[in-house]
């Protein structure tokens, strides 16, 4: 019989806070170990279940470690900043990380890199079945395009998120400048005003949209002479980033450090 994997869930009151809890409740191996929450939040102090009008005897924590006393994994959804503090209380106590947070410096990249060498993390912007297959499709598509094909990528979020592009894009643009032989740092443009002058066509160009309560939405043109080839994902529930983001605590059950992606958890690497 599979070990029950005891859970903490980070910014638990956050839209993918609240889904998280919600799909650790009602998964069968797994059990809500801790809650967090940011100092100051009204929710510290009351239980984390609450919103669902149900108890779970887990409160909500703002100390990290009596938050992350009784968990082995930590799922975040936050904001690098959080995350960052999260990362080394983890590293500290052995508490495996599954990150989904987006926004990073490349520094801050390289701190949860070398948090790697001591404990077990998986990092994707994006832990949809979907994406992570278009990922592929995009590595396929640009090999193939890699002669005649401009390449730009949009993006729709709700009206809340506060990074742009989306982690999930800015992966996007990185598969496929990897798979042209090109720096994503050094093609990619972001947003265009005023008189441009001709599109350099080595050039990878992103467009972001933010309203209403899109979950999200990611389009990679391919736009030739004569045709456009456009692969599209689109969101239309939370619930596949934490379905997921269960599926890595799960693939990471037997890792005892490393740092891997949504690829290595879906096999897809
Ligand atoms: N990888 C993936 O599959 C996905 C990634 N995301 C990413 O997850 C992140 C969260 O998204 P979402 O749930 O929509 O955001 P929300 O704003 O709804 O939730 C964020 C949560 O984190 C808390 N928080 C904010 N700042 C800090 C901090 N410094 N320390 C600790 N906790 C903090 C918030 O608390 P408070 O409300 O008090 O500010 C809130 O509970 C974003 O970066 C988003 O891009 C989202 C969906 C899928
Ligand atoms: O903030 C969101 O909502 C999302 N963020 C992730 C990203 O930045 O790519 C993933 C998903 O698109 C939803």
């Amino acid at each position: 019989m599979t070990a029950t994997l005891p859970i903490a869930v980070a910014g638990c009151t956050g839209r993918m806070g609240h889904m998280l809890i919600e799909a650790v409740l009602a998964a069968d191996d797994c059990r809500l170990a801790g809650a967090l929450d940011r100092p100051g939040s009204p929710a510290v102090g009351h239980d984390a279940t609450a919103f669902l009008g149900q108890a779970s005897g887990v409160l909500v924590a703002s100390d990290l470690h009596a938050g992350l006393k009784d968990a082995r994994f930590l799922i975040d959804f936050t904001r690098p900043e959080g995350t960052m503090a999260h990362l080394a209380v983890c590293r500290e106590l052995g508490v495996k990380m599954i990150i989904g947070t987006t926004g990073f410096t490349d520094e801050q990249k390289a701190q949860i890199e070398a948090a790697s060498n001591d404990i077990a993390i998986m990092m994707a912007p994006n832990m949809s079945v979907g994406v992570n297959v278009v990922l592929r499709l995009l590595d396929m598509a640009a090999r193939a395009l890699d002669q005649g094909y401009d390449i730009e990528i949009v993006e729709a979020h709700h009206r809340h998120k506060v990074d742009a592009p989306s982690g999930t894009a800015l992966k996007m643009g990185e598969v496929v400048a990897a798979a042209l032989g090109r720096d994503l740092k050094d093609c990619a443009v972001y947003g265009r005003e005023g008189v441009t002058g001709e599109r350099d066509p080595s050039t990878i160009g992103f467009a972001t949209v933010r309203g209403g309560d899109v979950v999200g939405d990611h389009t990679v043109m391919f736009m030739g002479t004569g045709e456009r080839i456009e692969i599209t994902h689109k969101s239309s529930s939370r619930s596949t980033y934490a379905q997921g983001s269960l599926r890595a605590a799960r693939f990471l059950a037997g890792r005892s450090h490393g740092l891997f992606g949504m690829d290595d958890v879906l096999g897809l690497a």
